[in-house]
């Protein structure tokens, strides 16, 4: 049952099921669920073991104390990034997640600062978000009493708050050239989420030459990139040098500054790729968890007895209780609050547990030879993070394979934390947007909860919570939701 391991004598790669030659384990792993079908594996072969994708190797890492110890303790070792054929023939290397070495860091270090001074992290920006918020809600009112599906509208809101840091503007909700930018966007993130994004990932050159959805990655990415690039030619044509109002300001400030610099890293093509990773890695993740959260609330508008030890909770009757208390009706939940709303802070930690937005993180790879929980792995190893399995960890949480707020309050009700939730991964390559993203998430859901009752013409037990897709990312199924002003 054990892999060979690398020719190398100096790599024994962990133990992990038979590979075929070139398919590797794909029939072990299946075409779908990959996140499922690893945690599976992991029951037979522990918390460190390899697979071949195809016929490359991987290591995976399972389990939250796994994670924690490869991510945090050996943080430099873990900190390089893996490749993925599709975002490697988009991006070539350029912007900040799919590069390495100098340029990653350098480009990491200067987009964290600028963003810093453009108020990310900071009351400025959660003021811009509780803006959107109250947009956003206008919006829902003129829909409320009929059936729709909300996932362009969250999109839109979430995108906004990007769109105003990176370029300094914001969109119309029926903005139709926005609809269509933002509609690429989701096409991507289901194509690289679906079986044919997956396969490409592995078998690139032989995709190339089969018709399918896969196509449309490179199609959409060049579309977006026109947009992107569009929009730095206006910002070069009206910025007020040395005087930033938004990020694309920022670069090209620092694009002068180094133009002397031959090896500077500040270019036309990395502001372009840059910009790009924030917009669709701002957008993307953030819009699905605030859009499948509104599905789960849904599906337990009363979760009393759906739980073994019965739960107190009825939500999110119980979030809008805690709402009006704290908060009341005559002003906007504001990010100081989410302090005093235990309880929908729990809800919220749950949602991003359970559903797992991105199950597998990133790739990631060894950036020197490392000794892992003993394994000698050599530098250049492929490492895939199994976030999901420390969400699932059942060391970790009382109820980890349901839906329960009690994942994250104690005995008292209180909010409690917990160190295997990790929906942004750890350490170095942490998510970069992961104040923003929690920002949103809150001031988005409060909101919405404050203003509507959520109804749907479902009945609970009839709602299928399984992702509509699952490989990158876990994509919300689509549903149809009634608001009914409060
Ligand atoms: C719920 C929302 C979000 C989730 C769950 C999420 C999750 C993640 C994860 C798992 C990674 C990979 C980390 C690793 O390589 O180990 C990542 C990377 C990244 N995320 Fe997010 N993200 C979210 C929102 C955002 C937002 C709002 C932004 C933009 C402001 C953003 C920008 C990035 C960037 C630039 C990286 C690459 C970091 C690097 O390679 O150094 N993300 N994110």
């Amino acid at each position: 049952l054990h892999s060979k391991g690398s020719r190398n004598p100096r790599c024994q790669l962990p133990p992990g099921p038979t590979p075929l030659p070139l398919l590797g384990n794909l029939l072990q792993l299946g075409p779908s669920s990959l996140d499922k079908r690893l945690m599976k594996l992991s029951k037979s072969f522990g918390s460190v073991f390899t697979v071949y994708l195809g016929p490359q190797p991987a290591v995976v890492l399972s389990g939250a104390s796994t994670l924690r110890e490869a991510l945090l303790l050996q943080a430099d070792a873990f900190s390089g990034r893996g490749g993925m054929a599709s975002f490697d023939r988009c991006t070539q290397g350029k912007g900040i997640v799919f590069s390495n070495g100098h340029l990653w860091h350098t480009l990491r270090t200067f987009t964290v600062g600028s963003l810093k001074k453009l108020g990310i992290g900071s009351r400025s920006i959660a003021e811009r978000i509780q803006e959107e918020a109250a947009a956003l809600i206008q919006e829902l009112s003129l829909i409320q009493g009929a059936s729709f599906d909300p996932l362009s509208h969250i999109r839109n809101a979430v995108a906004n708050v990007i769109c105003s840091v990176v370029f300094g503007e914001r969109y119309a909700y029926d903005d139709p050239d926005f609809r269509i930018l933002l509609n690429l966007l989701n096409d991507n993130f289901q194509i690289l989420s679906s079986q044919w994004g997956q396969m490409y990932n592995i078998f690139p050159s032989f995709l190339d030459w089969i018709p399918g959805p896969h196509h449309r990655i490179f199609s959409n990415f060049n579309k977006l990139q026109a947009f992107i690039s569009k929009e730095i030619k206006k910002h070069e044509e009206n910025r007020q040098p040395e005087e930033p109002q938004n990020f694309i300001d920022c670069f090209l400030d620092q694009m002068d500054k180094a133009k002397q610099d031959p090896r500077s890293h500040f270019y036309m093509e990395t502001l372009v790729m840059t910009t790009h990773n924030l917009f669709f890695g701002g957008t993307e993740t953030t819009s699905t968890t605030i859009h499948y959260g509104l599905l789960i609330l849904l599906k337990y508008p009363n979760v009393t007895e759906a739980f073994d030890p019965p739960s107190p909770s009825i939500f999110p009757e119980k979030i809008q209780e805690e709402i009006d208390t704290v908060v009341g009706r005559d002003r906007l939940p504001c990010l100081q609050d989410r302090d005093n709303l235990p309880y929908t802070n729990a809800v919220i930690h749950e949602i991003q547990r359970f559903i797992s937005v991105l199950p597998m993180g990133l790739p990631h790879i060894l950036t020197q030879d490392t000794h892992f929980r003993g394994h000698f792995l050599l530098k250049g190893t492929t490492i895939l993070p199994l976030l999901i399995s420390a969400h699932r960890d059942p060391t970790q949480f009382k109820d980890p394979e349901n839906f329960n707020p009690n994942n994250f309050l104690d005995d008292k009700g209180a909010f409690q934390n917990n160190d295997a939730f990790m929906p942004f991964a750890l350490g170095k390559r942490i998510c970069l947007g992961a104040g923003l993203a929690r920002m949103e998430i809150f001031l988005f859901l409060t909101t919405i909860l404050q203003r509507f009752t959520l109804c749907t013409v479902k009945r609970p037990e009839e709602i299928d919570l399984s992702p509509k897709s699952t490989g990158l990312g876990n994509v919300s199924p689509p549903y149809e939701l009634l608001l009914k002003i409060r």
